[in-house]
Formats: structure tokens, sequence, C-alpha cells
């Protein structure tokens, strides 16, 4: 699932996170004591302590002597060449004070528990310095670090087959959230960028929310619902998932056959209504589907049923007969909801599809299937965010339980997963 906009996006993350590493600068840190990294630094450090207990025996001696800090190779560019002319003023007066020593009586030397005292002490700055400095960075971003990553991002997205517009809204909050401020980092620069982008295509994806679950549970019954859109991209399926999960919810359903034009649709939905127990109002074929559904929501009035899900014929959003038909169907028999259904699989064409049928009728929100299939997303980020009505379900699968009730947030988490 989303195969091939995962690797867009990681490609993104990848080459912002490079950039990001580039400019980044170390902060001077206060962390807890690190003991671990203790172990690592010693061997290395071991030189330099031995200077440093030197170094205070020969600063107490000679309180102007300035005292020299060893950083890690971490260190700012700016601050390198003062640390180098330091380090060799350092080493200069150490090497002198190693001459002195030596021609020193044994007992002037540094005491050997002053020595172990100050390894002690420099050994624990030292590592976590070292430690900090990797878990401390800070950066800043402007336009023009942003511009070539931003670039091939907004070419993964419509490569992906994100609509132009939604594309660009993705490509603008990222730029928006990433420059002009200056941005704590710890070592894992990715995080920064993917925060970024989850925040971007959230708050596309989440423009319309809405319940599908709470809205019916407070309506008048039945509640009745139209299905709408392209031939064989899962209406049927869609009605016949749906009804498994409202029966699971304890409600009562009647289907109406309103797909009196293909032959053999009146039987696949009848085939689903007797798996799934419930009753099917149908006409003969080629009969007036409005009068179809105008009987199965009679039905369900005099019956006390809770549902009422009305099939169509699939008709291309360029037919205006048939459109104008739809139009007719959803004036007569007031539905309190239109759902559009498109594959995911079709892209844009699905999201140009659900905005055509939204002018005609208008939809109340989608259902898109296959998404299982759907290496891409671009319709699943784009169709609510085109139609400004709201994505209720996803078609996962051909069981009845493979309806997934849409959630923002496992939907980025799905985006974002390996
Ligand atoms: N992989 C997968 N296949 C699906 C999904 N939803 C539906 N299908 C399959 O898509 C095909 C078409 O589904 P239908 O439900 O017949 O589509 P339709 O829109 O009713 O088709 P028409 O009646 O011709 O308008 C069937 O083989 C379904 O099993 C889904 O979420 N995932």
């Amino acid at each position: 699932m989303f195969n091939k906009f995962k690797e867009k996006l990681g490609s993104f993350k990848k080459a912002l996170s490079r950039t990001i590493d580039d400019k980044a600068t170390a902060i001077e840190p206060i962390v807890e004591p690190a003991p671990e990294a203790e172990e690592d630094f010693e061997e290395e450090i071991e030189p330099y302590l031995e200077e440093k207990a030197l170094e205070t025996s020969l600063d107490e001696e000679n309180p102007e002597v300035e005292l020299v800090e060893i950083k890690p190779a971490m260190a700012s560019p700016e601050t390198v060449g003062t640390e180098d002319r330091k380090k060799a003023e350092y080493r200069k007066k150490l090497e002198e004070r190693k001459k002195v020593a030596e021609s020193e009586p044994e007992e002037e030397k540094v005491p050997e528990e002053k020595k172990s005292f100050f390894k002690k002490v420099s050994k624990i700055g030292f590592a976590q310095k070292a430690k900090a400095l990797v878990f401390n960075r800070e950066v800043y971003l402007d336009n023009k670090d942003l511009e070539e990553p931003l670039w091939e991002l907004e070419m993964g997205l419509l490569e992906s087959d994100l609509a132009l517009s939604v594309s660009e809204a993705i490509v603008e909050s990222v730029k928006k959230q990433l420059t002009g401020t200056t941005k704590h980092i710890g070592s894992n620069t990715g995080e920064i960028v993917e925060a970024a982008l989850k925040k971007a295509i959230l708050d596309v994806v989440s423009a319309n929310t809405f319940d599908f679950d709470e809205y019916v549970k407070n309506k008048e019954r039945p509640v009745h619902i139209v299905f709408v859109g392209i031939n064989g991209t899962g209406k049927t399926t869609s009605i016949a998932k749906m009804t498994h999960r409202l029966l699971k919810s304890d409600y009562s359903v009647v289907l109406a056959a309103g797909d009196t034009f293909r032959a053999g649709a009146i039987d696949q939905l009848g085939i689903h209504a007797s798996r799934l127990g419930v009753k099917m109002i149908k006409h003969q074929p080629g009969a007036d589907p409005a009068a179809v559904i105008y009987d199965a929501v009679q039905y369900a009035k005099s019956h006390k049923i809770d549902f009422v899900l009305s099939d169509t014929a699939g008709r291309m959003h360029t037919n205006l007969n048939l459109m104008s038909q739809m139009e007719k169907i959803c004036r007569v028999s007031t539905p309190d909801l239109i759902i559009f259904v498109d594959e995911a699989v079709a892209g844009n064409d699905a999201v140009e599809r659900a905005a055509q049928f939204n002018e005609a009728v208008p939809i109340d929100g989608s259902i898109l299937t296959k998404i299982d299939a759907d290496a891409k997303g671009g319709a699943a980020i784009s169709i609510a965010y085109i139609t400004g009505k709201p994505i209720l379900f996803f078609g996962m699968g051909q069981g009845y339980e493979d309806l997934k009730k849409f959630d923002p947030e496992w939907f980025i988490d799905q985006l974002f997963n390996q």
C-alpha cells in the first residue's frame, strides 16, 4: 500500500536531511552524565588526561596561563582557528613545563592522587560534551536551502498523482514550517523533515473530516444512503461491506437494486443480500431506478428498518443523460447521504470524477476502494481537498470486513511506516 508514494517521501526526507546536516551547528549543551560514553572515550583521552593534570599543576603555579579546553571534532568552524591557536600555545607552555619537571627532583612532580582526581573530572566532562554535541544542534534554513529539495518534492507528489493544487499546498506548508526560524535538532535530522511533511499532509487530508457513525446515530429513521460513481469501481461491493458493518452495530438494513441498467447488477446485489441476510427491493431490468428506490424507502418506513442503501448504475461523468438521470434519482428519493465511490488506483482521474459528480448532485463524501492495491496515494490525499467533501471509508480488499472508516492519523501512519 502506497509504496511508490513512500519512496518519494523517503527521497525528499534524505535530500533535505543532507542539507540540514550540512548547515547544522552544534550548540553548547547541558546534559545528564552519560556513564556509558565515558568508557568509549577512555583510551582516546588518556594522553589528554596526563596533559590536563600537568596543566593544572602548571596553572596553580602560573595563574596567568590560560586554561585551554579541548573540544571534540564537531566544534563549529568559527571556533576551530581560535581553538588551534590556543592548543598550540598550551602545548608550548606544556613542553616548557615538562622540561622543567624533568630537571626537577622526583618529589616535585604532580602527586598521584592529584592526577587521578583530574583524570576523573576531565573524563566525565569530555565524554558528556562529545555525546551532547552530537544530540544538540540547531539549524536555520532559508528559502534558498529548500528550493531544490522542495522542487523535487513537488515533482514526487505530482508523479504520485496528487492534484496540482494539493501538491502546492503541501509544499507551501513544508516550506513555511521549515524556513525562517532556528530549529533545534537532535541526531536524527530526518525527524524534523518528517514532522513537517506529516503535518502538511495531515492538514490536507483532514480538511473536511466527518464522523459517519455519529452522524447516523441521531438521524431520523430510515437513514437513506445512495451510492454513485462510474462502472466497476466497487459501489456494489461497498454497499455489501457497509451493510455488514451496520448489521454488526445492530442496525437493520434494506437494499435497493437501483442499478436497473447493467445486466446482472440486480443479481449481483441479490447475492450479497442473501449472504448477509437482508431484504433487497428490486424491479425488472430497465425499470425506473427512482421508483425502485422509492419503494425501498417505503418498505423501510413500514417495517421500521434503520437504513436504506441504494445502488445506482455506474455512469461516466461525461455522459450527460445518465448524469441527469442520477440527479433525478437523488432529487426524488431525498437521500440523507449521497456517497461517491471510486477506486484509489485511478489517481487523479478519480479526483476529477469526484469533482464532477459533486457538481451534479452534490455528494456528501467519498468511499475510496482498492486502497490495498494503490501504490501512489494521490487520490486518497487529494479527493477531500478538491471536492471539499470528506473521505468516509477506505475499501481495503474484497471481503466484507475490508471497509475502514477513514482516520487521518491512521492514514498518515500508513504513509510513513516502513
Ligand atoms: N482489491 C479490491 N477489490 C475491490 C475492492 N472493492 C471492490 N473490489 C472489486 O472490484 C470489482 C468491481 O466491484 P463492484 O462492486 O462490482 O463495482 P461496481 O461499482 O458496483 O460496478 P458496476 O456495477 O459495474 O457499476 C469487484 O471484482 C470487486 O471485488 C477493494 O476495496 N479492494
